[in-house]
């Protein structure tokens, strides 16, 4: 029977409204033909039912939908069937009496849907519908290990009285699938990826890293984390003034100022995967691009010390051993990678092809993207590569002030102040201690370990450095009078 459903989620949800009486006399004319058409010869059965359908269609004002949870030739996991699933969690929690329970997260949270043949509504714009969930047999699916037997596959049912078809086919629908998708994006387990030339492996992304911790001068950090939080909220902006989403973030500072760092603070604030793409292991263009399409959307794409990836500058990495190669063109790329004394297979990745990665077609397939360059060494990298709407924002980290050590010290020795802090502010002033290297400082030394013997130590550290910059200076003065001693003792009287 084809309308039962219907009537019976109308009951158990509408609460007798009169499409719902008329739905029951419905059901029971079409349990009666049922049975009656037990009685009746082939030829008179098919030509009553199509009838007596077309009769049923004019009556009865419901009209269902049904999402199954196996799709298409090779019968995968229908999207559609799981964003419902995700949907209608929060509705089952508060209306099913049965639910399905089920861990995700790495086994850290857990999540609950609404179990087979149970009946939820929900209300849209004032407007109320009704989902039943249900399984039925099912043809085997393709990745089902069982020789025999009959697989059962789940479907939800949407049930919507036919003068709102209109909301349900648009904005309901739509609204049920983002909601849904948004929902699962949230408890999905994240991923590290890493590239061997052309495929992504992965592994579960767990660092712990958050821009509460990250030290850095407060202002500038609320600034990031506000410029992270607009990009991902602003889908119909980027739309409207067609513009592919994703922003490109240039990190730049020397080693230990926390750029690894905070593009894991970042993939832990907005709940990205990450992509950490090795640049030196893709053969060439083309395994690049491949490599762009296979990722997915809410990511960050990283690429870390850009400038020794690639000769990003006008030379590869090991150019100076093939100076006469020139550059730019793919023959003479092709020709240094023979020329490699080290016999290894060059990456004939190109600049070309890197800028198009950035920002070519292909680049805007997936949206709502990151892409993350870091670098110690900004100067070497060809302006093209870091121009405004490519890397939309430079960050620059530098060395440990106080600001940044007042968040260390928080995270470290959970103190706000310290009769020391004075002294090693001025300190920090004066001498270029990296983050790491004061973090370095700070780290518990032994059980007994007090607030006073990690800021002793830290004091000590930056005294040591600042007489070694003092030393470093003398060194250099001397050293600058000796040369123009030596240029006026050796210089040419003629003075060329
Ligand atoms: N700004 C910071 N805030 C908090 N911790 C930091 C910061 N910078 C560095 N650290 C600490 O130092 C360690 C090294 O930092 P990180 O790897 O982020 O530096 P980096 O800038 O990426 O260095 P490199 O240029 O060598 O890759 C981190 O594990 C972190 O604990
Ligand atoms: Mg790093």
């Amino acid at each position: 029977m084809k309308i039962d459903q219907p009537i019976k989620t109308a009951n158990s949800g509408g609460g007798g409204n009169a499409f719902a009486h008329l739905g029951s006399v419905v059901a029971g004319m079409m349990f009666a033909w049922a049975i009656l058409q037990q009685f009746l010869p082939p030829d008179l059965r098919a030509y009553v039912t199509k009838y007596s359908q077309r009769f049923l269609r004019y009556v009865y004002p419901y009209i269902q939908i049904t999402f199954n949870e196996y799709t298409g030739e090779r019968l995968m996991r229908s999207e559609a069937y799981l964003a419902i699933e995700n949907y209608l969690s929060s509705a089952a929690t508060t209306q099913a009496k049965r639910l399905k329970g089920d861990l995700v997260k790495n086994n850290q949270s857990l999540v609950v849907s609404m179990d087979d043949h149970e009946e939820v509504s929900d209300k849209h714009n004032g407007v109320k519908l009704w989902w039943a969930s249900g399984k039925k047999e099912s043809r085997r699916r393709a990745s089902s290990f069982h020789a025999d037997g009959v697989d059962e596959s789940g479907y939800y049912k949407l049930t919507f009285h036919k003068a709102q078809r209109e909301l349900v086919f648009g904005p309901y629908l739509r609204h049920v699938l983002k909601q849904g998708k948004e929902i699962r994006f949230q408890n999905r387990q994240r991923k590290l990826y890493t590239n061997n030339n052309w495929y992504w492996t992965h592994v579960v992304f767990e660092h712990p890293a958050n821009f509460k911790t990250l030290a850095m001068d407060p202002s500038e950090k609320q600034e990031i984390i506000n410029d992270l939080i607009t990009f991902s909220k602003n889908e119909e902006f980027y739309a409207r003034i067609g513009r592919a989403w994703k922003r490109g973030y240039l990190l730049f500072g020397p080693p230990g100022t926390g750029k690894s760092t905070m593009i894991a603070a970042m993939a832990n604030l907005l709940n990205y995967d990450i992509y950490d793409l090795e640049l030196t292991a893709v053969k060439d263009n083309t395994s690049l691009r491949r490599l762009l399409i296979e990722t997915s959307s809410k990511s960050i794409i990283v690429i870390e010390d850009i400038d020794c990836s690639l000769d990003l500058t006008g030379q590869r990495k090991k150019a100076a051993k093939v100076e006469e190669v020139k550059d730019g063109e793919a023959s003479n790329q092709a020709k240094r990678a023979e020329k490699d004394p080290d016999g290894e297979k060059a990456s004939r990745v190109t600049l070309s092809g890197l800028l198009n990665f950035i920002d070519g077609l292909w680049s805007s397939c997936g949206g709502e993207r990151l892409l993350v360059f870091t670098t110690n060494h900004i100067e070497k990298l060809d302006p093209a590569l870091i121009r405004k709407g490519r890397m939309d924002k430079h960050v620059k980290l530098s060395y440990c002030r106080f600001e940044a050590f007042k968040v260390l010290a928080k995270n470290y020795l959970e103190i706000d102040t310290h009769p020391l802090f004075d002294h090693i502010g001025k300190l920090l002033n004066e001498v270029d201690l990296t983050p790491a290297d004061v973090a370095e400082h700070l780290m518990p030394k032994s059980a007994s370990n007090n607030v006073e013997v990690c800021l002793e130590s830290l004091v000590e550290a930056l005294e040591e450095a600042k007489t070694a910059k003092l030393k470093g200076e003398e060194g250099t003065e001397e050293v600058k009078t000796e040369t123009k001693d030596l240029v006026f003792v050796s210089g040419s009287p003629e003075g060329d």
